[in-house]
């Protein structure tokens, strides 16, 4: 088991990861979410006794990485699939590695197979695509045979054919009674991975519970309900109905209505009673990205200018004054809820910028360098002596 407690780490004055307690158990596959730049790669850095905790602890089976007796043979790491000797054969990188960790020869030869990469062993690595790359650095990872395994993004780059595969290896994994504790950003991927999430926003934790209560949490049905659009008046005649009776009302961009709290054909008969006419009544269930999207939205520090979903939030403003960001039966009437926790049945994130957790900095950009590691993990090493030196996530090809 993988424990922290307090985990913290700060960079001057930028704190990457906040305060942070987490188990991660054995036996299942434990997403680890979060937007870029939520400190990810930092809290698996401080697990594998490569970056030092400012604050707080984090142990492996009880015991900090670096005081774990031959810890390549008990914690396999992919941090940086590129953290590679590229003029290297896939078989002596691997060979290295062993030879480093005092794993047999013959070992080598297995993961390889496992990775399916084989037919390629004596290619230099130089030359590998990104799915390859991604590849060795798995095989890398198993190559002590660990019953701890952390992944950071497995699946960046991969054809689907291997997205299917590493998702089928992480669940054998853990089927096989390992730990396996992996990072993405996205949620529509661990939601088919893994049993358990952990999801950090700017290095605090926002959620740790099991992918089935994250779904029944999450993913409530809702209603769109559209009316006719010349004529405003219904749809605030509509919405006054819907509130009054318990629901819950959201603006869509387009015009379209987001209905919670109300079965279709209550929906149908308000409708009916206040004598309005409707072009659109129809059953839909948030997605989990979208609930994850909504959760995380508020501590996103890169954010791109045409996020297709923050435009549901873009609620359109009425023409007599009607609410912009939605309607609700819950105290604030009439105000677009707040964002810092999950809410049931809401899912609509607000209109860009109405969260005072929302960074104004940087459109974009890159996060410092991360020194670069992968495979059994090494005797920790400072940053600028990590195998692979300083390297970028950029697909070099
Ligand atoms: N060595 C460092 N020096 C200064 N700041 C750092 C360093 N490493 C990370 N950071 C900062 O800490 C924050 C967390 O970075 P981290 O790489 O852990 O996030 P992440 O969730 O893994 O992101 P991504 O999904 O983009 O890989 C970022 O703001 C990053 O710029």
């Amino acid at each position: 088991m993988i424990e922290a407690v307090g985990l913290t780490k700060r960079y001057g004055a930028k704190t990457a990861v906040d305060d942070l307690s987490f188990q991660v158990r054995p036996g299942s596959v434990t997403g680890f979410l979060g937007p870029n730049g939520s400190g990810k790669s930092t809290t698996m850095r401080m697990i594998l006794g490569l970056d030092r905790p400012t604050a707080g602890h984090v142990t492996i089976g009880g015991h900090p990485y670096r005081s774990l007796p031959n810890a390549p043979r008990q914690v396999g790491a992919l941090l940086d699939a590129k953290a590679v000797h590229g003029g290297r054969t896939a078989r002596n990188h691997l060979l290295s590695l062993a030879q480093l960790a005092g794993i047999p020869a013959a070992r080598v030869d297995e993961v390889l197979g496992v990775v399916g990469l084989q037919d390629v062993a004596r290619r230099r690595s130089s030359g590998f695509s990104l799915g390859m790359g991604q590849r060795l650095g798995i095989a890398a990872a198993l190559l002590g045979d660990p019953q701890v395994l952390l992944f950071d993004e497995p699946v960046n780059g991969l054809d689907p054919e291997g997205i299917h595969w590493v998702r089928n290896l992480m669940k054998m994994l853990a089927a096989e009674g390992r730990t396996v504790f992996v990072s993405s950003h996205l949620m529509s991927e661990m939601a088919l991975t893994a049993d358990h999430l952990i999801v950090i926003g700017r290095g605090r934790l926002l959620s740790d519970m099991s992918v089935k209560d994250f779904i029944s949490a999450n993913s409530a049905d809702f209603a769109r309900v559209r009316v006719p659009e010349n004529d405003p008046g219904e749809r605030e005649k509509l919405t006054a109905s819907l509130i009054e009776a318990g629901g819950r009302v959201m603006s869509e961009p387009g015009g379209a209505l987001r209905v919670t709290g109300l079965p279709l054909p209550r929906i149908s008969d308000l409708a009916h009673g206040c004598g309005v006419r409707l072009w659109e009544l129809s059953p839909h269930q948030a997605s989990l990205e979208e609930a994850y999207m909504r959760m995380t939205q508020g501590v996103v520090d890169y954010r791109s200018t045409d996020d297709a979903k923050a435009g549901l939030a873009e609620a359109p403003q009425g023409p007599h004054g009607d609410v912009a960001g939605g309607y609700g039966a819950e105290p604030g009437l009439g105000q677009p809820l707040p964002v810092e926790a999950p809410q049931e049945g809401w899912y609509a994130p607000p209109p860009p910028g109405r969260d005072a957790h929302t960074a104004p900095g940087p459109a974009a950009g890159p996060s410092a360098p991360v020194p670069a590691a992968s495979g059994p993990v090494p005797a920790p090493t400072p940053p600028s002596a990590a195998p692979g030196g300083q390297q970028t996530s950029e697909d070099p090809r």
